[in-house]
C-alpha cells in the first residue's frame, strides 16, 4: 500500500521533477549542491519555523524542501548516472532533515508543557531514525529492506498535516497524528526486521 502510493506519487511529480532537473544541470548545479540546499532548507522550515511555533509556515516551507529529494537523484540520473558518493550524501542528509524536523516539532511541545505531545515527538525522532538504520544495516550486509508501513514519506506526510492541522487551529491534531506515526514506525521496525530475518534464514551464515 505504502509502495503503491509512493509509485503513484513518484510518478505524478516526474513530470514537474524532470524539467526542473533538466534546468538545474544546464545552469551548472550539481545534484550533490541541491543536496545540500534542500537539507539547509528543511533545516531553515523546521527550526526557524516550527520549533517557534509557526507550524504552517514550518511544514510548507519543509514540504518545499523536502521535495527536492526528488530532484537530486533524477539530476544525477539525466547527467550520466548516479555516484556512490551521491547516494551516500542523499541518505545521510535525509537522516539530518528528518531529526530537525522531529526535533523541532518536540522543541514546541515542550515550550507549550505539552508532555504527552512530547514524549510522542521523541518516540518518533528515535523510532524514525531506527527504521532507517535498520535499511541501512540490511543493505550494508547485501539484504534488501524496501518494506515497511511507514517509509520516510509516510512519515513526513503525517507529521506534516498534523503540524499543518494544529497551525490552522485543530489543537490535538499534532499530537494524535505523532502517537499515531510512533505506533505505525514500531511497526514498521517489526516488519523490516522479520523482512531481513526470513533472507538472512535463506542465506546463512555471514
Ligand atoms: C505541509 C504539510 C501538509 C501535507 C501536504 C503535503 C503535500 C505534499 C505534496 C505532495 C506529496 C508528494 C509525495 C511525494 C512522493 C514521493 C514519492 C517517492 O518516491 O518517495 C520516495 C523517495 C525515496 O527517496 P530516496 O531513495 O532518496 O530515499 C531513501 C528513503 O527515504 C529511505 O527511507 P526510510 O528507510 O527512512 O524509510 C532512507 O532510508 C534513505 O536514506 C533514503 O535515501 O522519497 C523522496 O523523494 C522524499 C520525498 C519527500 C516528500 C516529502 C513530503 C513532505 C510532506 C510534508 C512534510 C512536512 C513536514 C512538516 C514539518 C512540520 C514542522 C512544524
Ligand atoms: N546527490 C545525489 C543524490 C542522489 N543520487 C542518486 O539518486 C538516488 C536517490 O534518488 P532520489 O530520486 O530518491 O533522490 C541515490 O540513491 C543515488 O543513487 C546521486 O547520485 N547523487
Ligand atoms: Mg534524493
Ligand atoms: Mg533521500
Amino acid at each position: 500500500m505504502a509502495k503503491i502510493f509512493q509509485v503513484t506519487a513518484r510518478a505524478g511529480m516526474t513530470r514537474v521533477v524532470e524539467p526542473v532537473a533538466r534546468g538545474l544541470l544546464r545552469a551548472g548545479v550539481s545534484p550533490n549542491a541541491v543536496t545540500v540546499a534542500g537539507t539547509v532548507g528543511v533545516l531553515v522550515g523546521a527550526l526557524g519555523f516550527g520549533a517557534r511555533g509557526h507550524l504552517v509556515a514550518g511544514a510548507l516551507i519543509v514540504t518545499c524542501f523536502a521535495l527536492t529529494d526528488m530532484l537530486d537523484g533524477t539530476m544525477a540520473r539525466m547527467s550520466g548516472g548516479s555516484t556512490r558518493f551521491g547516494a551516500f550524501l542523499d541518505s545521510s542528509m535525509d537522516r539530518v532533515s528528518d531529526s530537525a524536523v522531529f526535533g523541532a516539532v518536540a522543541y514546541w511541545l515542550a515550550t507549550e508543557v505539552n508532555h504527552s505531545g512530547l514524549a510522542a515527538a521523541l518516540i518518533c525522532l528515535a523510532v524514525g531514525g531506527l527504521v532507517s538504520y535498520v535499511k541501512a544495516r540490511a543493505e550494508g550486509l547485501g539484504m534488501t529492506c524496501d518494506v515497511g508501513v511507514a517509509e520516510r514519506t509516510e512519515r513526513l506526510l503525517i507529521v506534516g498535516i498534523g503540524g499543518l492541522l494544529t497551525g490552522l487551529g485543530v489543537g490535538p491534531a499534532l499530537e494524535i497524528s505523532l502517537w499515531l506515526l510512533a505506533a505505525v514506525s514500531i511497526f514498521t521496525v517489526g516488519q523490516r526486521v522479520a523482512h531481513v530475518y526470513r533472507q538472512a534464514q535463506l542465506v546463512g551464515r555471514e
